[in-house]
Parts: C-alpha cells; structure tokens; sequence
C-alpha cells in the first residue's frame, strides 16, 4: 500500500515513498494507492453513472455500440472481446479524451484511427460529465504518480513530460463483469498487460482481479476501499529495458450470477510519442524487456495501442480495418 500524500511531507516522507514505490515497481508490479485526493464523492458520482449505464435496456446500450466506430469506442457486449486468443466475459463502455476523427492520411500510421469521439447513450447525459471529469481527475494524479515513480529510481522526474504534452490518450473503461460464462472457462478477462504507462483501477468489493507472479501463480488482489489499484504497463518496460515490469494479470469471473464493477483508467502519452529510453542509474543493470513473439513491445506508443486493440475488437477490426491487418484477421 503506497500513500501518494507523502510525496507533500517531510524529507523523510519522501523518501520512504520512493523506497516503497522502488520495491513495489521493481517487484511484484502492482500496489493499492491511497492518498491521492480523489474523495469518496467524486467516486461515487462516477460509479453511479456507470451503474445507470449498465441498468440501460440491453437495445440502449447497444445503440452506442463499437462495432460503429472506426475508433473503438463505445460499448462491446459481453462475449465480443477477446484476450490470449480467448473470449472474455465482460462488457464495457471504452471510453477516450474526446476529440474529432483523425483518419489517417496516406502515409500516416493506423493508429490514428484510435482517436476520435466518444459515443453516448443519450438518455444519460450524466455519464458524460462524470467519465470525461474522471479522465482529467485521474490524468492528473497519475501525473504526480508517474513523477514520483521515475523519482524513485533515481531519474528525472519530468522525462517523459513531453510525451505527455498536447493530446495525451487518456483511456477509461467502465466494466461489468456479469458472472461466469456458460463454458464455465470463468475468463472475466484473459492475462494479459496494459500497453501505456500506468493504469489506476477502482474495483468494486467483490474481488476476482489476479496478478501474475514470475512463477506462473496469480496472487489475488483484495479489493480495498477508497485505493485505486495501480500496475505498470508496456511502455515503462520498454522504457527501463525491463527494470521496470508490465505486470501480467487477469480476472476469474465471479462466482454464478454475482455482478463484478471496475474502472481501469490507462495513462497513456500521445499516440504518436515515441517512447526514448529511460535514463537513469541502474539502466546499465536493466535485464532487458520481455520478448514474446506473441506480444511485441513497441516503444512507438500509437503501434502498441493498435496492437491491443485491433487484437481485443476482431468484430471492429473486420468492420472498419479489414484493409489495414492483412488477410489472416479478415
Ligand atoms: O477489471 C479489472 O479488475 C481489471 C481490468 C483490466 O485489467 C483491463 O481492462 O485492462
Ligand atoms: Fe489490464
């Protein structure tokens, strides 16, 4: 458990923080973080919505699909992801910064394609308010996180500033894990990693979220009220050589018809930053990123989003990018 409000105290607050954000970052790659000012309301206006959301007749819900959206955004229902090659049993609302449609002009890479508008049922407008309000509020504590972070293992705090400035892709996703599957696989959804910096997740009290250990075992993480849980993605791997780890982890499907919420919100750089490496003492030591012929690690942020989610969304990618995946995925 890391407490972020140590980051305004004393010296020594501060450097019991970075050597419990070190050993966190450089070990099992997951922690529960408090003291990030985010309050109980500002929580409580989020998860509202998000449950009037999911109470929407199913045609509603489905109105805002991502099946119509070049850019993945919108709703998917559960059993159109996929992880690991595998169905998920979740449905979600992917939500970004909202800003107009890039397509991408010849000669542009794909994953512009990923930026672009929200899509929203229109019959909540508070949803609006309180996902988009969620993304600056969070933005901005992963921020002061990720400084913190890079502080910790004796780096410059603003490196990564500039990857950040402008349009950073901020992502949230609100999910509804509905229970287990008829296949009874119980994959909420598969192992995998985040692809961008940092992700801060709030889950709800029913638990289920797994993190994968370097042995192969997952270790449960306890839901705990009021924390966001925090894990590194791809790009701070690629970025340290593998000092810092991607964290696998997945969620087991809750036990028959129990209902799982949970927030993850990704802190993403612009889509087209290109991720320098880190420089910091130890990157001599770095023993290198993972190198899985199943899952390259780009270190151009945009391609490794495109990854993911033309991987995650086979239906969107049929639909709208058949052209750009080549004839296997078609
Ligand atoms: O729902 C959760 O607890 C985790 C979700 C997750 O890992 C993801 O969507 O990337
Ligand atoms: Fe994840």
């Amino acid at each position: 458990m890391i407490d972020l409000s140590l980051a305004d105290g004393s010296p020594e607050d501060r450097l019991r923080l970075h050597d419990e954000l070190r050993t966190a970052a450089t070990g099992v790659g997951f922690f529960q973080l408090v003291g990030h000012g985010v309050t109980p309301a500002e929580t409580a206006a989020l998860t509202g919505a998000m449950r009037a959301f999911f109470d929407l007749p199913e045609a509603e819900r489905l109105s805002v699909s991502n099946l119509n959206s070049p850019h993945y955004r919108g709703y998917t229902r559960t059993g159109d992801e996929r992880t690991g090659g595998s169905q998920d049993w979740r449905d979600q609302l992917d939500i970004g910064a909202e800003l107009p449609a890039h397509v991408p002009g010849a000669g542009e890479p794909p994953y512009w394609w990923l930026e672009g508008p929200n899509q929203w049922p229109s019959t909540l407008p508070e949803l609006r308010t309180a996902a988009l309000g969620w993304i600056d509020r969070l933005g901005e504590v992963a921020g002061r996180l990720l400084h913190e972070l890079l502080a910790s293992i004796g780096a410059r705090p603003d490196f990564y500033d500039a990857a950040f400035a402008g349009h950073p892709h901020l992502r949230l996703k609100l999910v509804r894990y509905p229970g287990t599957a008829p296949d009874g696989a119980g994959q909420g959804v598969g192992a995998h990693k985040d692809y961008g910096f940092i992700t801060l997740l709030l889950q709800d009290t029913v638990g289920g979220l797994q993190v994968e250990r370097p042995d192969g075992s997952f270790l449960e993480v306890p839901p705990m009220e009021g924390a966001f849980v925090v894990n590194l993605g791809e790009l701070l791997e690629v970025a340290t050589d593998g000092y810092l780890k991607a964290t696998s982890h997945r969620v087991v499907s809750p036990p028959g018809a129990r209902e799982r919420f949970s927030v993850p919100f990704f802190y993403n750089p612009r889509l087209d930053a290109h991720i320098e490496p880190l420089d910091f003492p130890l990157a001599h030591h770095a023993p290198g990123a993972t190198a899985d012929p199943e899952n390259p690690l780009f270190a151009d942020f945009g391609l490794n989003e495109w990854k993911g989610y033309t991987r995650a969304h086979p239906e969107v990618t049929r639909r709208h990018h058949a052209d750009l995946i080549g004839p296997a995925a078609r």
